[in-house]
């Protein structure tokens, strides 16, 4: 119960709702308990009709329809209540998933991208969900059941050993045995449910990665070979579901059995001594049995209660590990930082943590506002990182990294990152339209700011060729675009943005270099004073820069301007003597 003690600040924050369902419980109980008492009664009086003791036939049948009308009333309002009562836990519990869940989702936004290199999506989604779900079971039913038992327990066992205490004694024997039973049946079919869960993930995750890559399957005709492996995870599934099958279809019957020898129980000892005159009225025999039966339910509930809360415990470990998880990047500063883009890396060498790749080494440059750099170099040799660590997406050693002459560390993260527009190398658009994708950049934007963002990306006239425009979406029921098409779109969210710093990632790699040299003459217009870093594997890119600087294995090993770079023997030169030579065959 240590992890789920997270779970209080909940039970506090809900604390009246929760007394009423506590109270509405025992007033929905003790009308429970009119029931049988009525039944027993009219049986009584009904046998005592038929001894003799009673004669006036008109008494009984008044009686009679008074006990039905008692019986009836409770009922009626005994269900009323019971209603109620899962109107207030239940209600509570989803109130509780939903806090939690936000509360989950918010953590995780703050974790930096170490935390999700380090974790599986699969398993971020699984504790916010599945996890969450089975901790709501233990504040939502395990609670109202172990209340509603409690109650029941008090209520019924008091009255029942103040009518016939032997006869009790006899009938709630058996009740612990199905208590326990039912706790193991529970364990064993928690333990089976997750492994059919485990199974079903396995085939969810291999049904989804055929359907996204089904272009490649087609591609290689391997279809046969994709159906076999789906029909073994399938095969694997349906065993461990009849397994599952097998242990839940035992919880009625033992349930069943078990209520059969208390009924039994209190038929045989209340007949004797009922017999032998040591219990007064014949209908208390009846009314135990209906108390038998009605305690039996909440009985087999502890078993079931136990496992669910222990199944609650185990993810609410798993929640809390992750909640504990510092964000790795911290916000230092509460003082607004306004940002003008005088970036400054100063013999920085950075190592990732998780891997130890030294993706740079001891690299220097400066770049001020109104100015462009232009990053060139090899695969891997440390280009995106440089963009990364500008926008603190990881963080350097202290004063190595400089912004505006402060150490990056020192300013506003949220002003740092207002004041980027990054453009990754993976152009990720969302299942939206092509205009909330491009306004992602700037909440607010007018259609007109949208369209101006798309043409200075050079992307509107193929919005324009949808038949939906700019309302097109996009996404798995949309349509696709082009991987040319996608960069632009994600150009345009970083120019509606208007920030001081734009950063972009080899995003021009899959657009033609007509376009490529229009999208860059209306990107020297628009970034006039603001602080442009380009990375790119492209010359045509480069080659307007200011500066213009190319890494190899994370170090830099020429710099300059276009003009001096291709004047002098070097990576530069012989990059662009390949590609002018592709251009011209
Ligand atoms: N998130 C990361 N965690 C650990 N290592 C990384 C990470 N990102 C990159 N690396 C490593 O750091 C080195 C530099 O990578 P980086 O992505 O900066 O290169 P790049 O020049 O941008 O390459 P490309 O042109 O292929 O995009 C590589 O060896 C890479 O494997």
């Amino acid at each position: 119960m240590k992890e789920l003690g997270y779970l209080n600040k909940y039970f506090v924050k809900y604390k009246w709702r929760l007394l009423l369902g506590v109270i509405i419980t025992i007033i929905a109980t003790v009308f429970k308990l009119v029931v049988p008492m009525k039944v027993g009664d009219s049986i009584t009086e009904v046998k005592q009709y038929l001894n003799g003791t009673i004669t006036d036939l008109e008494a009984v049948k008044h009686s009679l329809l008074i006990n039905i009308l008692l019986l009836l009333g409770a009922a009626l309002l005994s269900g009323l209540f019971t209603f109620m009562m899962r109107q207030t836990f239940i209600v509570v519990s989803r109130y509780v998933e939903y806090d939690l869940k936000n509360e989950v989702f918010k953590h995780y936004e703050k974790l930096s991208l170490g935390f999700y290199k380090q974790n599986r999506t699969g398993d971020l989604m699984n504790r916010i969900s599945e996890d969450v779900s089975k901790v709501r079971m233990y504040v939502g039913p395990a609670l109202m059941y172990s209340i509603t038992t409690v109650t029941l327990f008090i209520v019924v066992v008091t009255y029942m050993f103040y009518k016939a205490p032997i006869l009790t004694l006899y009938a709630i024997a058996p009740l612990p045995i199905l208590s326990i039973a039912i706790y193991k049946l529970s364990v064993l079919i928690n333990h089976r449910t997750t492994i059919v869960q485990q199974y079903l993930s396995k085939l969810t995750t291999f049904t989804q990665e055929s359907f996204s890559g089904i272009a490649v399957i087609k591609a290689y005709g391997i279809e046969p070979r994709t159906n076999e492996n789906f029909e073994d995870l399938a095969e694997g599934s349906k065993n461990k579901n009849i397994d599952l099958a097998k242990v839940q279809a035992l919880f009625f019957p033992l349930m069943m059995l078990l209520i059969g020898v208390s009924n039994i129980l209190v038929i045989y000892i209340g007949g004797t001594r009922y017999i032998n005159g040591q219990i007064a009225e014949f209908g208390t025999i009846v009314e135990f049995l209906i108390y038998v039966n009605m305690l039996t339910w909440p009985v087999a509930v502890v078993g079931w209660v136990t496992s669910m809360v222990q199944q609650a415990e185990a993810s609410q470990k798993r929640i809390n590990e992750f909640l504990s998880v510092e964000p790795a990047i911290q916000n230092l500063t509460e003082e607004r930082t306004p940002i003008c883009g005088n970036i400054e890396f100063n013999n920085l060498t950075f190592t990732y943590p998780d891997t130890g790749i030294t993706a740079l080494n001891n690299v220097s440059f400066s770049v001020k506002p109104g100015e462009t750099l232009a990053i060139v170099g090899n695969t891997g040799s440390g280009k995106s990182t440089i963009l990364e660590l500008i926008g603190r997406l990881y963080d350097v050693g202290d004063g190595m990294l400089k912004i505006d002459g402060n150490s990056i560390k020192n300013l506003n993260l949220n002003d740092l990152r207002d004041s980027m527009g990054y453009v990754p190398q993976d152009a990720f658009l969302f299942s939206d339209s092509i205009k909330n994708n491009i306004r992602f950049g700037k909440e607010n934007a007018s259609d007109d700011e949208v369209r101006e963002a798309a043409k200075n990306a050079a992307v509107h006239t193929n919005i324009e060729g949808f038949s939906k425009g700019y309302d097109t979406v996009l996404g798995e029921r949309g349509i696709t675009l082009s991987g040319g098409q996608k960069q632009r779109v994600s150009i345009a969210r970083a120019i509606i943005k208007n920030p001081q710093i734009l950063l972009f990632d080899d995003c021009l790699s899959a657009v033609d270099t007509e376009t490529e040299e229009e999208i860059l003459q209306n990107l020297q217009k628009i970034s006039a004073n603001k602080t442009t870093i380009i990375v790119s594997h492209r010359i045509s890119s480069a080659k307007n820069a200011d500066k213009i600087i190319v890494l190899e294995d994370g170090k830099i090993i020429q710099q300059g301007t276009h003009a001096a770079l291709v004047a002098k023997e070097g990576y530069y030169k012989e990059l662009y003597a390949k590609q002018l030579l592709e251009k011209e065959i």
